[in-house]
């Protein structure tokens, strides 16, 4: 069993949901990530979405768009955002990471190679924003031959049918994108992604995951209803920006000081 799946087991055994905040490796340089990776964890992250940097981040909005800027200019690249993996797994081998990206640095680095080391360090998931699946065959080989589990997006726009063949490809989760647009939106509409999680309930036996737009705990804990995860970006990479200037157990705290109200509000 993936620690994915363990996780989201534990989880329903427990009554909870899951709480996957991201944050951009290696932003605002490569030393800072490992300290905020087990900062979320100690304030209530089930599982870490972790951001590899591009340069051209079609799904991201300014938030993002200025992380990638700050970690590649720190010099971050694919080997080191695995290494940083690495680091994190030395001190804990429990929690489930999931790398996600952009298929062109992926492409470049190698997809079997790329998968093959993520599996070393510890990856458990990867999310490959721009990877569709009438392409995927051969990249959804490499990751499965490694017990890696595959997120897929599911827009609000999906069509059933289109949501079936993506969920049938897909392990782990699925990731249903709550608005239409890029990361960091403002609006999200509780009673419509209820109705659209009910949907891809209809389809898939997975959990569902809801991410975009969610930035404080009440909407945190109002989505967890309808969902089986929550995933949280923007609002902690905007934090991260805000406090760049300041040393990384600063930064760790403000972000588990974002991170523990949504745990509370959701468990409550
Ligand atoms: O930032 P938000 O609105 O809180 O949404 C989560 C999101 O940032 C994270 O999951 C993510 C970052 N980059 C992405 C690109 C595509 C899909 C998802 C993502």
């Amino acid at each position: 069993m993936s620690r994915i799946v363990q996780c989201f087991d534990t989880l329903q055994k427990t009554g909870k949901k899951a709480l996957i905040p991201y944050i951009t490796a290696g932003d605002p340089t490569p030393e800072h990530t490992v300290t905020m990776m087990h900062s979320l964890v100690k304030s209530g992250a089930d599982i870490i979405e972790i951001g590899m940097p591009f340069s051209d981040p079609m799904a991201d909005g300014p938030v993002i768009q200025l992380a990638c800027e700050r970690s590649l200019e720190a010099g971050t690249t694919v080997k080191k955002v695995l290494s940083i993996i690495a680091k994190f797994r030395e001190e804990d081998s429990s929690t489930p990471v999931v790398l996600m990206g952009y298929l062109n640095p992926i492409e470049f680095f190698g997809y079997q190679a790329f998968a093959d080391a993520a599996k070393e360090v510890g990856v458990d998931g990867v999310l490959l924003v721009d990877l569709t699946p009438e392409e995927a065959t051969d990249v959804v080989e490499c990751f499965k031959n490694n017990e890696i589990d595959l997120i897929y997006l599911l827009s609000p726009t999906t069509t059933p049918a289109r949501a079936k063949k993506i969920c049938d490809l897909a392990s782990g989760y699925v990731y249903y994108v709550s608005v239409k647009g890029v990361t960091g939106s403002a609006e999200l509409d509780v009673d419509s992604v209820k109705a659209h999680v009910d949907s891809l309930k209809e389809i898939t036996d997975l959990p569902i995951g809801v991410g975009f737009g969610i930035r404080d705990a009440k909407t945190a804990a109002a989505v967890s209803k309808c969902a089986d995860g929550v995933i949280v970006g923007s609002v902690l990479v905007n934090a991260i920006a805000e406090n760049a200037a300041k040393d990384k157990e600063y930064i760790a705290d403000a972000l588990g000081s974002i991170l523990a109200p949504m745990r509370s509000e959701m468990d409550a």
